[in-house]
């Protein structure tokens, strides 16, 4: 493979954890010269290619060691750990940070008229899925005896054509459940982005180094985004109460404002959402000048 010296890093080419994927590795410093149609795309300051690719070929390409990280869903990385070590390939890999993105849930729903009366109903069941091993392991668990059917797409579909009794599918918002007439019954498993690395320990000297020194820009950025920074102007003789007020000002930063013996500035920077109803309050005490400011990086 030309240019092994290069840390590579998988990503999804084009679905729901594309865009996310690209503006964390932006964020972390790494350019990058995306065109539409190529496969790789090349980083201009930094030795790093990305692999633009499905995301269902993502877990076996660390896996395999084809490339060094991955950006990928714990539902597909999962799936795929088990469907490799059932066919005896290599399954191992580290998980280097779960994201903050690419959040949703795999679960079996079943149609609206369907009598449901939990997981038991399903015995002697066909459920389709695109997650057949995730899905088998759950009945396992359960101690049921349904078949899982697999479908790569259109599986809220199954029902309705008479494929499945029931499904297994991905669930955000549960839209796509509700207008294709069916209801969400069991959750099977929870899932994020995760960032991972190839486990077997061939990283050369030079890449682990990179990756050492990426991780912590990551956290910065992770940190950053759940962060807010927050300034207000408030009364000296309520202090105390509006320290309280604010969520996660511990050591809030009390200045000095110029010509105004009676107020003080207070800075903090909050992991917690200051939600309208504390800014409310702060008002009434008398605060004024109250910004809740977004973080764009941050280092410990
Ligand atoms: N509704 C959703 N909300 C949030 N995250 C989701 C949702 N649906 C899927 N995901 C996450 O995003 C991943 C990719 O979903 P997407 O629908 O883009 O995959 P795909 O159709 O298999 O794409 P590809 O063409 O790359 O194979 C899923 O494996 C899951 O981790
Ligand atoms: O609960 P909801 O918010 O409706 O989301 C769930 C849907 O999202 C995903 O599909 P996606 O929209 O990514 O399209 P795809 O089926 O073409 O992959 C998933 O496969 C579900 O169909
Ligand atoms: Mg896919």
């Amino acid at each position: 493979m030309s240019n092994s010296n290069r840390l590579r890093i998988a990503v999804q080419k084009s679905g729901r954890l594309s865009d996310d994927s690209i503006a964390l590795l932006k964020a972390i410093g790494i350019k990058l010269n995306i065109r539409d149609r190529l496969l790789i795309a090349h980083s201009t300051n930094q030795p790093i290619d990305l692999l633009r690719v499905r995301d269902d070929d993502i877990p076996g390409l660390v896996m395999d060691g084809v490339v060094d990280l991955g950006f990928i869903g714990e539902n597909e990385l999962e799936e795929k750990m088990l469907e490799r070590k059932a066919a005896g390939k290599p399954f191992e890999y580290e998980v280097l940070r779960r994201l903050d993105y690419g959040g949703c849930r795999l679960s079996i729903a079943v149609p609206n008229e369907m009598d449901y009366d939990g997981i038991q109903s399903l015995e002697g069941k066909k459920v389709a899925t695109t997650y057949p091993y995730l899905l088998e392991r759950y009945f396992k668990e359960q101690g049921i005896n349904a078949k899982a059917v697999m479908l790569q797409g259109s599986v809220e579909v199954a029902p309705r054509a008479g494929v499945a009794d029931a499904i297994c599918d991905l669930v955000s918002t549960g839209a796509t459940l509700e207008a294709n007439g069916l209801v969400e019954k069991d959750v099977i498993f929870r899932s994020k982005a995760v960032l991972i690395k190839r486990a077997d320990g061939e990283l050369s000297d030079e890449k682990e180094t990179l990756v050492n020194r990426l991780m912590p820009r990551v956290d910065g950025v992770l940190l950053a985004k759940e962060s807010k920074y927050i300034m207000l102007h408030a009364p000296k003789a309520y202090l105390e109460q509006v320290k309280s007020l604010l969520p996660g000002a511990e050591n809030p930063t009390v200045l000095p404002l110029a010509g105004n013996e009676e107020q003080v500035a207070i800075h903090v920077v909050s992991t917690e959402t200051l939600f309208w109803e504390t800014m409310e309050k702060l008002k009434a005490l008398g605060c004024s000048s109250i910004l809740v400011m977004p973080i764009e990086k941050m280092m410990g």
